[in-house]
């Protein structure tokens, strides 16, 4: 899929099971929405096949809208109309919609039925965009970034309520940058970086590093000079230190406590107070680190 001459989405091949919940993560501008859009039928892309439920998202648009449901990252309502009136307008067009009035009280919309669009808040136009997702009872559905500018409250709920759909039977495609929502939802994550995808696995497959483990040390003050690389000599030639900012480390090394007791020896001889010393299963962040050399949340 290109824009012009800008590539966004290169030789992506994925597919995604029924009944799972399947987590697009990516830094901005990856190509999640491209990707998400392409299945929905809003792109053509310039190559390649896609099927939805079996179907051409464009040639066979027809029999596949009434069994998707999309949650756009603009949503798509008017600025006018009010969050209730929206719903109920989508609910008509589906032949058997959920009870509108439960899904609204559900998803925490019953205090701002009344009011116009334009005036709910970034969380609640969120809530609202899921909503009308749901309302036709899809066998599928997609969103895009679900829970972005929602509270915890707000998060946590949908999340159930995405957790439920997957009970049902439905599958849900979603995609994210909140490397928790992946490990928390996600039955398979497939993580894209500039068009191309760079691994693909359960949360578990994907952060499992056999006897490898993780150390994560944060400490009170910056590091002095050279704290790396001191560090990385004390450990000895199998372990790997990456410096996470000014005052965290990460080291990758034998899951073994003379590990832990090395780092905490090299904190006292270097007069360096340790505030955490953590010793952990890789994380979703520290295999996006690996892979791109990058800090997920921060790119
Ligand atoms: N309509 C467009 N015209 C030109 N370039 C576009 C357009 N939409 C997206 N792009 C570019 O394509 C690339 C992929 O964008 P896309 O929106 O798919 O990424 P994303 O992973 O969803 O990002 P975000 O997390 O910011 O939503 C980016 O480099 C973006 O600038």
């Amino acid at each position: 899929m290109a824009y012009g001459d800008k590539t966004a989405v290169d030789g992506l091949t994925l597919s995604v099971a029924e009944g799972s919940i399947t987590a697009v993560l990516g830094p901005n501008g990856a190509g999640k929405t491209t990707t998400l859009e392409t299945c929905e039928g809003y792109r053509k892309p310039q190559q390649g096949t896609v099927r939805v439920l079996g179907l051409d998202p464009i040639a066979d648009r027809k029999q596949l809208l009434p069994r998707i449901g999309v949650m756009l990252q603009g949503q798509g309502a008017w600025s006018g109309v009010r969050a209730m009136e929206m719903l109920k307008h989508i609910s008509r067009l589906h032949a058997h919609p959920l009870d509108v009035d439960e899904l609204a009280e559900r998803l925490g919309l019953g205090e701002c039925g009344r009011t116009p669009y334009r005036r709910l808040s970034g969380g609640q136009q969120q809530r609202l965009g899921l909503a009308m997702a749901l309302v036709g009872r899809p066998e599928l559905v997609f969103v895009d970034e679900p829970t972005a500018g929602m509270d915890p409250q707000g998060r946590r709920t949908t999340w159930e309520l995405l957790r439920e759909l997957r009970a049902d039977g439905v599958t849900v495609v979603l995609t994210t940058h909140y490397l928790e929502e992946a490990e928390e939802l996600a039955d398979q994550v497939h993580i894209i970086d500039r068009g191309r995808m760079i691994a693909s696995g359960s949360p578990l497959e994907l952060t499992r590093g056999g006897a490898t483990a993780t150390v994560r040390l944060v400490v009170t003050k910056p590091f002095p000079p050279g704290a790396r690389e001191s560090l990385r000599k004390a450990l000895g030639e199998d372990t790997e230190v990456t410096l996470l900012d000014e005052r965290s480390m990460r080291v990758t090394g034998r899951a073994d406590p003379t590990t832990l007791a090395k780092v905490s020896r090299w904190c006292e001889e270097n007069d360096v107070l340790p505030e955490s010393l953590t010793l952990g299963r890789r994380s979703l962040e520290d295999v996006f680190l690996d892979l791109t050399g990058e800090k997920l949340e921060h790119v």
